[in-house]
């Protein structure tokens, strides 16, 4: 492997592994050599078992993400399981969908709660012990709804939006503590996250319509992306919002 992109010896956390983007980019990292801590509320055995049989140390930490109470104890859990922590990956993300004219208390604050609140306070808790220990890469997922309004997600447009100014203020903050800050923002990908857009025919062709490449993206088309931000190949890039859409923001 090219050593600029090689993550031996690195250690990534990465939250929401069990499923979709998270599993693509837990996988994928592990395929560029790190060990990875797979956080997240269900099991995520399948991304741990595939990422030791590449020869990777992985372990599970099981934590929901809803509240902000785990961030300490992953950071602590991951350095005593594996020995360090080098990334965080903040992948772990709901959807709530209703009208805006409709749309509840409960569905905003699960949404800002899991998406933006845990994401800040888990940066925060990896940052705390990245800058004694030399620097680290941190990468928020954040969504074309950070660039775009969307339609009857209110909350996770918000989220999404947050995302985009957090991560710029926090590669503000820690580029000279030696961490790198950044986000990839994933467009259409065929995930539980999207299932109900898959699902309605009339939003699904006008997805596809307006994807240059011509099919909804998957959560593998995210890994590559994902090593770059987090090997030193990216040392000089912060507060960066990396679309991998198939060209949907060019449209
Ligand atoms: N699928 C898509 O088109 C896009 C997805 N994203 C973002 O990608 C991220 C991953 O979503 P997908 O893989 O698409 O969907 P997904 O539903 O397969 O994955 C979501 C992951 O977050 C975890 N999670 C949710 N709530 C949690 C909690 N309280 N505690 C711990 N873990 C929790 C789930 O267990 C799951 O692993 C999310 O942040 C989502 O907003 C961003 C842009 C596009
Ligand atoms: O537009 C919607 O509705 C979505 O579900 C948006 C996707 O979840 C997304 O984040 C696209 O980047």
């Amino acid at each position: 492997m090219n050593s600029l992109f090689d993550l031996s010896g690195k250690v990534a956390v990465v939250t929401g592994a069990n499923t979709g983007i998270g599993q693509g980019i837990a996988l994928a990292l592990a395929a560029a050599g790190a060990d990875i801590a797979a956080v997240g509320r269900s099991a995520a055995e399948e991304t741990v078992t595939k990422a030791r049989s590449m020869g990777r140390c992985a372990e599970i930490i099981s934590a929901d993400l809803s509240t902000i109470e785990p961030a300490d104890r992953i950071v602590k859990e991951t350095v005593d399981k594996l020995g360090r922590l080098d990334i965080l990956v903040n992948n772990a993300g709901i959807i709530r969908r209703a009208d805006s004219i409709d749309f509840t208390e409960e569905d905003w604050d699960a949404v800002i709660d899991t998406n933006l609140k845990s994401v800040f306070f888990l940066a925060q808790a990896a940052a705390r012990h990245m800058i004694p220990n030399g620097g680290g890469k941190i990468i928020n997922i954040a969504s074309m709804l950070t660039f775009q309004g969307g339609i009857r997600v209110p909350s996770y447009t918000a989220s999404k939006s947050g995302i985009g100014g957090l991560t710029k203020l926090l590669a503000n903050e820690w580029a000279a503590e030696g961490i790198n800050v950044n986000a990839i923002a994933p467009g259409y990908i065929a995930t539980n996250n999207t299932a109900a857009l898959q699902d309605d025919e009339t939003r699904n062709r006008q997805i596809m319509e307006r994807i240059p490449a011509g099919r909804w993206g998957r959560p593998k088309d995210l890994g590559g992306a994902a090593v770059f931000l987090a090997s030193s190949a990216a040392d000089y890039v912060q507060g960066h919002i990396l679309a991998v859409d198939g060209g949907w923001l060019a449209r």
